[in-house]
């Protein structure tokens, strides 16, 4: 299969929705690609699970389509849709080897054993299971057997997709990075369209090509991890991502410039007049502040400094409003100034985005 639409898919579990607040799932219009991993990333009770489900067909949405390849699929129970799915346990045979449990979808499919043998001896490859292959599962780690779970998950060539829900939920957290990456690999090599539901940012920024970032059951945004953390299209996208997240600011913004707590600041683009009577925030990363000592800063107070060995962050106000910058070797941060990169200063409405001209110019071109 080579695309998952969600037409317009919503899903409130109480009947009779009256307003926003009784979906747990948002309308969603989106297209999936083959050959590419996708995270669903949100705090609890954002909705993940509620479409991973309508997904496998666990769950019917109450509005929207959903459509493989462009066949209508919304009713068509979880067998017939033909997906893998591995969960946050271990779903295996404990009595059978981990060569019979990885067999064991491709038996049931008919494929020939010859081909299947061929297949296990692929994906105990790709996995790191080849060293065990003719023991039984029962003794084994629970990261193995969720190496084996995973296996299962990937062994049918002829799945529409492979569903993971939190799948490193059990992993020893110094595993959990090399199962990751060995995942990771098993996607570039297989060419499937892989769903990931994961609260963890990290997991899902090293995993996915693109991440949907959601909230109360909305999709915030949907990008490459590049595009997350160069240019969240929504406050609470520029907070979840990021460790410590986006500084955001309160400011007036007229043209190129921005006024916060008093003080001017250039921005890298000329605005357009923003939407009156919501509040206007200036974003930028902490990766593109720095304290300094030269002319033309802004003057902040220092609260504390964090030493994280590769970096150091100072916690500033500037006035009454907290951030966290750079603090490069050799700047004193009780004496020192806050420089902003102002191309990488975001201008947010209500909460949003709002592109500057130039790039909406560069969009329609592109
Ligand atoms: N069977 C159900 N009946 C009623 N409400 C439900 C049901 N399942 C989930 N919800 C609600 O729907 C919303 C989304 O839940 P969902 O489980 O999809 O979120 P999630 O992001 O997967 O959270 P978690 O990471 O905790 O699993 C939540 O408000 C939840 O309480």
């Amino acid at each position: 299969m080579a695309r998952i639409t969600l037409d317009g898919i919503a899903h409130a579990y109480r009947p009779n929705p009256r307003s926003d607040a009784d979906y747990a799932l948002k309308p969603l219009h989106l297209t999936w690609e083959r050959g590419l991993a996708y995270a669903l990333l949100g705090p609890s009770g954002c909705g993940k699970t509620t479409l991973l489900n309508i997904l496998s067909g666990l769950l019917r949405p109450s509005h929207g389509r959903l459509l493989f390849d462009g066949v209508d699929v919304t009713d068509w129970p979880t067998e017939r849709r033909n997906i893998a799915q591995v969960f946050q346990f271990p779903v295996i045979y404990d009595t059978m080897t981990v060569r019979e449990n990885l067999a064991f979808p491709l038996r049931n499919r008919g494929v020939a054993p010859a081909a299947a043998a061929r297949r296990v001896t692929e994906i105990a490859e790709l996995l790191g299971l080849s060293p065990m292959l003719d023991r039984r599962a029962r003794g084994l780690t629970p990261d193995a057997k969720q190496k084996i779970s995973l296996g299962r998950g990937l062994v049918r060539s002829d799945v529409a997709a492979l569903l993971l829900d939190e799948p490193l939920t059990v992993i020893d957290p110094n595993l959990k990075w090399e199962l990751r990456s060995r995942l990771k690999a098993a996607h570039r090599a297989l060419d499937r369209l892989m769903v990931y539901v994961t609260h963890d940012q990290t997991e899902a920024l090293t995993f996915a090509d693109r991440v949907v970032v959601m909230q109360d059951g909305r999709m915030l945004q949907i990008g490459t991890p590049a595009e997350l953390f160069e240019r969240p299209e929504h406050v609470f996208v520029g907070h979840f991502i990021g460790s410590p997240g986006m500084n955001f600011l309160p400011a007036a913004v007229t043209g190129d410039r921005a006024v916060v707590a008093g003080f001017e600041i250039p921005l890298g683009a000329a605005y357009g007049p923003l939407p009156a009577g919501v509040p206007v925030q200036l974003g930028i990363r902490p990766d593109f502040t720095a304290l300094g000592a030269g002319p033309g800063g802004l003057p902040v107070t220092l609260e504390r400094v964090d030493d994280l060995g590769r970096l150091r962050l100072a916690r500033v106000r500037l006035g009454p409003h907290p951030l966290v910058a750079r603090l490069p070797d050799g700047v004193d941060p009780a004496t020192a100034a806050l420089y902003l990169d102002s191309r990488r200063l975001h201008v947010y409405a209500d909460g949003k985005r709002v592109p500057p001209p130039g790039e909406l110019r560069q969009e329609a071109a592109a």
